[in-house]
């Protein structure tokens, strides 16, 4: 592609994030290819390697991902050809090339067994085969030689795709009471806010070789538990006319699945405010932007 324009490799084009990726406004210039398994199998190393040759790229962004957290328990092959060993290619390709990698990865890389938000220097001890299979691709893309920016985010939810407001919404349409774990503590984010984080750095790492590398987190700024964010979701499509139910908080003994999850996901911010100026917006106010676009603004209040 010789036409100036500087193209972007995004894995995941059909996900939640790679669906905002492609929604985003990238400036003039710039220009996303956003592929999913109809164009590449990301258990196929070869083709990712034939991919990245294939065209001057100026930077590949690794969004794509097998997510299914309970389903990895008993499909540890795929889970880790996905996201241990196509990472690991994309990021031999990218060094091979010459171009930054942008590598997404997890809160469930740790054991969430402290209080207080994980620092990006804070050690690693995943619970599970999906937080394992992704800490894999973290290592293969932090000893590849490829320039690269990790991003560790969490509980990633959007208008599109399968996450937690869409289930909420959907439960709760015909149940009025939902049990929801209020033992888990993290930090949503809007799959909106973090393509354009994630478009920042990729653009500053094209653009400037001396650009900051290594591990950040990204996730909407606030804390909450599964069954306190469940509540402002149905608080908020209340307030738009749409489901609403009753949360009760329960134990996670009390919500038993395959996998184990961290107690406490909360990733801190220094590294992405320090090294890229970034400041993450209240997971409240992304709440509120997903649901207008699900649900349409909110009803006017007429108690005033
Ligand atoms: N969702 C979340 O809560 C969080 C996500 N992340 C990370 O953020 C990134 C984006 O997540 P998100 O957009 O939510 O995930 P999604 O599951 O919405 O999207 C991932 C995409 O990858 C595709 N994919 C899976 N297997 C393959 C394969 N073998 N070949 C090609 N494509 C494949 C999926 O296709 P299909 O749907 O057909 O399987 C899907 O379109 C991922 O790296 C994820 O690990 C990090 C923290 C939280
Ligand atoms: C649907 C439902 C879930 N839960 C619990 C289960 C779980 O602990 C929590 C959230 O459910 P989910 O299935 O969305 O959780 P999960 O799939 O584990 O979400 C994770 O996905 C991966 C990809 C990540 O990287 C993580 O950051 C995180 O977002 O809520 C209830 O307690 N009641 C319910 O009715
Ligand atoms: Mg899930």
């Amino acid at each position: 592609m010789s036409d100036g324009v500087k193209h972007v490799l995004v894995t995941g084009g059909n996900g939640q994030l790679g669906t905002e990726l492609k929604r985003y406004a990238w400036p003039e210039g710039w220009a996303v290819t956003a592929i999913d398994i109809d164009e590449l199998d990301l258990r196929d190393t070869a083709a990712i390697a034939a991919m990245v040759a294939s065209e001057s790229w100026a930077a590949v962004i690794s969004a794509g991902a097998y997510t299914a957290v309970d389903k990895a328990e008993s499909d540890i092959v795929t889970a880790w050809a996905v996201n241990a060993m196509a990472p690991a290619a994309f990021a031999e390709a990218c060094a091979k090339a010459g171009i930054p990698i942008v590598q997404v990865s997890t809160d469930y890389v740790f054991d969430g067994a402290r209080d207080g938000a994980w620092d990006v220097t804070d050690p690693v001890a995943p619970l599970g085969v999906y937080g394992a299979s992704k800490l894999g691709g973290e290592l293969a893309v932090r000893t590849s030689g490829a320039r690269h920016a990790i991003v560790r985010t969490a509980w990633v939810v959007s208008a599109h795709g399968n996450n937690f407001i869409k289930t909420m919404l959907r439960v709760g349409a015909t149940n009025p009471t939902l049990r929801v774990v209020d033992d888990q503590h993290g930090s949503p984010t809007s799959a909106t806010d973090l393509a354009a984080a994630l478009a920042k750095i990729t653009m500053r790492l094209v653009e400037d070789s001396a650009a900051p590398t290594g591990t950040y987190h990204f996730s909407n700024a606030g804390a909450v538990t599964w069954a306190g964010f469940a509540r402002e979701i149905f608080a908020q499509s209340a307030a738009r006319g749409g489901a609403s139910a009753e949360v009760q908080g329960i134990t996670t003994a009390e919500y038993p699945t395959p996998a184990t999850r961290p107690a406490n996901s909360l990733l801190s911010h220094d590294a992405i405010t320090r090294d890229y100026g970034i400041h993450p917006p209240a997971w409240q106010t992304a709440l509120g932007n997903i649901l207008d676009e699900l649900l349409g603004a909110p009803k006017k209040d007429i108690s005033q």
